[in-house]
């Protein structure tokens, strides 16, 4: 059975034009004029794009005392209906639990997953068995590794930690991730103002200014530097991390930064709210920012020194949320947005002005595609890659609302944002899952994507490290051991 979409302009991170897409097997089997099979869908008036990609998602991740609500079944149905194609979460050791067995308990949860999932590995502590188990887990098509700077006693790494594992992490030919907070200065801030009666969500953003992230976030960068490894920082969320990565990038450092659509669109203000639920639902880390950091965040996609908007997908219902009444630090960490990303980032990036259509189309999929070595066969609209697709109505709007959302939580972080731009029809591997606007997605459809080590920026930055490494000098008479 095949399908072709007709009528259609395609647009790619590089190319727009007109050409009609022919689908067979799950993937594209040729793009051109006159096409024709089984099925036709009709884009007239839309831009066939290739499917999101979020790489930043936590489905049911045990956090802070409880789970986040939406698992593999409401989050990637949720990721299908607003346009994303693929997510990537995160497998998350305990303290003291190996790498396999964290990412065996991952596979137990992906089996109702809509759409195609990868998983980067947290490294939570350190010793000889992660070390050891760290190849297995490359073995296994898992190349990112994240680093929590954050989260103090539980997920957070140090200094010391970080080092070890990003050398080890360069020299596997994978990529490091840093959630970028100074987790000391956090946990000391936090019990300051507890101390001092700020009890509320809004003491949340007071214990994580922008300092906190553009400190660790410059530490990472060097600390990456040192041990010859590509770094991806998780959720930039302020001029100061921004500022870091910029540098970095102009000196030539393999580095990424993902700002999310929430930090992009939603700023500081929302904590000020008189309504403690309200404050309470957006609580994440990093806190939403003011207005120049936004400005920045937008500045940076415009230019090219950030390169991926994610959504960092960890939602809690208003009831956990209320585990932090009179203790704005037991309040679980983290906001939803999956189905809202590619709407919110078209309305506020391309119908404004700030990303051109191509622009939109490699910060939402094809950039992240070759930051995790999975292009062309995801993020990409050309014959042989997967037919994650979609097709996408520039003209059709929407009002965010929880009463409608695919997610299981009650109430969205944008509620009451018009949207304009959404997916007339999303297509995983070929499988039609929104049809007409409305979702049509089947559960168990997702299928797990292996990635290969040593990508192309993997291969340049060791070959650089290795024509730069120490060496010793060679002297005359002068053994290189003591006699
Ligand atoms: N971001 C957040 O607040 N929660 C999810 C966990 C993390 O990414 O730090
Ligand atoms: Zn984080
Ligand atoms: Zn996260």
């Amino acid at each position: 059975m095949t399908i072709v979409i007709k009528n259609g302009t395609i647009v790619t991170a590089d190319l727009t034009y007109k050409a009609d897409v022919l689908i067979e097997d799950g993937t594209i089997a040729a793009i051109g004029e006159n096409l024709s099979g089984d099925e036709q869908l009709d884009a007239t008036g839309c831009l066939i794009m290739p499917g999101g990609i979020d790489p930043h998602t936590h489905l049911e991740m045990p956090f802070m005392g409880t789970y986040s609500a939406d698992d593999f079944e409401s989050g990637t149905r949720a990721a299908l209906a607003g346009g994303t194609t693929m997510v990537v979460d995160f497998a998350l050791p305990s303290p003291g639990q190996g790498l396999l067995d964290a990412l065996q308990m991952w596979d137990n949860k992906v089996g109702r997953a809509h759409c195609d999932f990868s998983y980067h590995m947290a490294i939570t502590w350190w010793g000889q068995q992660v070390f050891d188990e760290m190849e297995a887990v490359v073995k296994r098509g898992i190349t990112s590794f994240k680093h929590f700077m954050a989260y103090k006693g539980a997920l957070m790494v140090n200094d010391d930690e970080l080092f070890a594992s990003f050398r080890r992490v360069g020299d596997l030919g994978g990529i490091a991730l840093v959630h970028a907070e100074n987790g000391d200065v956090v946990a000391e801030l936090s019990a300051r103002l507890l101390a001092e009666g700020n009890t509320g969500p809004e003491a949340h953003a007071y214990s994580r200014p922008p300092q906190v992230e553009g400190e660790a976030t410059n530490r990472a960068i060097m600390v990456a530097d040192m041990a010859g490894v590509p770094l991806y920082v998780v959720h930039t969320s302020c001029e100061d991390s921004h500022e870091a990565i910029r540098r970095a990038r102009a000196q030539g450092k393999r580095v990424w930064g993902e700002p999310l659509i929430q930090h992009l669109t939603l700023d500081e203000s929302e904590y000020f709210n008189p309504d403690w639920d309200h404050a309470a639902r957006r609580v994440m880390s990093p806190p939403f920012r003011n207005k120049l950091h936004q400005d920045s965040l937008w500045a940076g996609l415009q230019s090219g020194s950030l390169s991926v908007v994610a959504t960092d997908h960890c939602a809690f219902t208003t009831d956990q949320k209320r585990t932090g009444i009179g203790d704005f630090t037991k309040i679980p960490n983290g906001t939803g947005g999956l189905e809202d990303r590619m709407p919110m980032l078209w309305t506020h990036g391309v119908n404004t002005g700030r990303l051109t259509p191509n622009e939109f189309v490699a910060v939402t999929s094809t950039n992240i595609a070759k930051i995790l070595n999975m292009y062309p066969k995801k993020g990409a609209v050309l014959v042989g890659a997967d037919a994650d697709l979609v097709v996408w109505d520039p003209e059709a709007e929407k009002t965010i609302s929880a009463g409608t959302q695919q997610s299981s939580i009650d109430y969205n972080v944008f509620e009451g944002q018009k949207v304009k731009g959404l997916p007339r029809y999303t297509l995983t591997r070929g499988v039609v899952a929104v049809r007409e606007g409305k979702v049509d997605s089947h559960e168990g459809h997702g299928e797990f994507v292996a990635r290969e080590p040593r990508g192309n920026v993997n291969r340049a930055l060791s070959a650089w490290k290795e024509l730069t490494a120490p060496r010793p000098v060679a002297r005359a008479g002068i053994p290189a051991t003591g006699v």
